[in-house]
């Protein structure tokens, strides 16, 4: 039996394909390589070209292939573009996601784990932010995601399909090989953006707003390892395996950065003085958004191991020196 990792040349997507071959699963991809590369699908996985709303395609898959569990990574998820162009977010993430459980369902497959984000939260009630906490989206991107969500509920209540929503906090970090990272373009991140500028790709870093109402006026987030991420997909797939029911668990440190503690580490990281230049908020940023991720640890026995932002950008700036232009 193997794995579909559907969105597997993107970059979360590619860094846990990486992961479940290493542990030992058969692993296929399926990537329309709309943002993901095709450098990125590991040489052990068996890679389908083509489109989450080409039902044929899909069907093809699950005929000719014997899926076990499904992990969906694809969907856009620029915030800024999302609010300029709230249609082309909801045709990829919850149309040719509707295509997905369509193909699902009719092929028997009923297990799937999928990507969504803290931005279903929206500006957060609590820190550190609950599972069960208010979500309200405040960009289209965060409201599809949340859609998504709620498909799959009640989907899994008609078809018996069960599935494991992820909403990660920021993704970030490299693969330790060096051989697989992030590379968006355009790039929106904030740590790949810094690392830019040792590798001499732009002039400065721009901090979005110096007068939240954190310690030192900036955003502070919650930086989470794409390895410890790769980790918890793992777990999720065995928890749907042994068994267990639908559910909805945070994907985070549960410890918060402010943007400038996030430069100055990258200053020490790489040696390179990055200055910084202080610009207007971007729109609908939250002051701070930091999980708890107690759910994701108990039921799923999830253990981020890789949780230093040291670490964290050591491992990021290992794979951009190395691979200034991306793949
Ligand atoms: N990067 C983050 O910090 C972050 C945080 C929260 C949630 N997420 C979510 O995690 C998932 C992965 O994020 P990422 O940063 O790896 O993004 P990514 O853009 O690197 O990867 C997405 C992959 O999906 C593929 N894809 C997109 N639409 C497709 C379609 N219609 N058919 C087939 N393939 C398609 C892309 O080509 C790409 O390879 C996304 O769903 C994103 O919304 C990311
Ligand atoms: O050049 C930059 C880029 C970012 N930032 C700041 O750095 C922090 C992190 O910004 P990112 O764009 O890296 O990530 P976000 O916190 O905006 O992440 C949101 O968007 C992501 C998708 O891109 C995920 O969905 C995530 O869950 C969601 O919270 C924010 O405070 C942002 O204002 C800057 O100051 N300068």
């Amino acid at each position: 039996m193997s794995i579909l990792v559907l969105g597997g040349a993107g970059y979360i997507g590619s860094h846990t394909a990486l992961e479940l071959i290493r542990t030992g699963e058969s692993v296929i991809i399926a990537d329309n390589l709309a943002t993901g590369h095709i450098e990125a699908v590991p040489k052990d996985a068996k890679f389908y070209l083509g489109d989450l709303h080409d039902k044929a395609f899909l069907d093809n898959i699950f005929e000719n292939e014997q899926i076990d569990a499904v992990i969906h990574f694809a969907a856009y998820s620029l915030v800024g573009e999302s609010v300029v162009n709230p249609l082309k977010y909801y045709d990829n993430n919850l149309c040719g996601t509707k295509i997905l459980l369509d193909s699902m369902v009719e092929h028997h497959i009923d297990k799937i784990v999928f990507s969504s984000t803290a931005a279903t939260y929206g500006e957060p009630e609590n820190i550190p932010i609950l599972e069960t906490d208010r979500t309200q989206p405040t960009n289209p991107y965060g409201e599809t995601k949340l859609a998504m969500e709620k498909m799959f509920y009640w989907t899994s209540k008609a078809h018996g399909l069960r599935y494991v929503s992820l909403r990660y906090f920021n993704a970030c970090g490299a693969d330790k090989s060096g051989k697989i990272g992030e590379a968006h373009n355009p790039e929106s991140h904030l740590i790949p953006l810094i690392l830019q500028v040792p590798n001499g790709k732009r002039e400065s870093i721009s901090i979005y707003g110096t007068d939240y109402d954190t310690p030192d006026g900036t955003c502070i987030r919650d930086y989470i390892h794409v390895t410890d991420l790769a980790q918890a997909h793992i777990l999720a797939v065995k928890y749907l395996k042994n068994g267990n029911k639908s559910n909805i668990f945070n994907l985070g440190n549960g410890v918060g950065y402010s943007v400038k503690e996030v430069i100055d580490k990258a200053r020490k990281v790489t040696g390179h003085p990055i200055p910084a230049i202080e610009t207007p908020k971007r729109a609908g940023d939250p002051a701070r958004l930091v999980a708890s991720s107690e759910k994701a640890r108990k039921i799923l026995g999830w253990n981020p191991v890789h949780d230093g932002l040291e670490e964290i950008i050591s491992d990021a700036w290992n794979w951009h020196k190395n691979h200034p232009d991306g793949f």
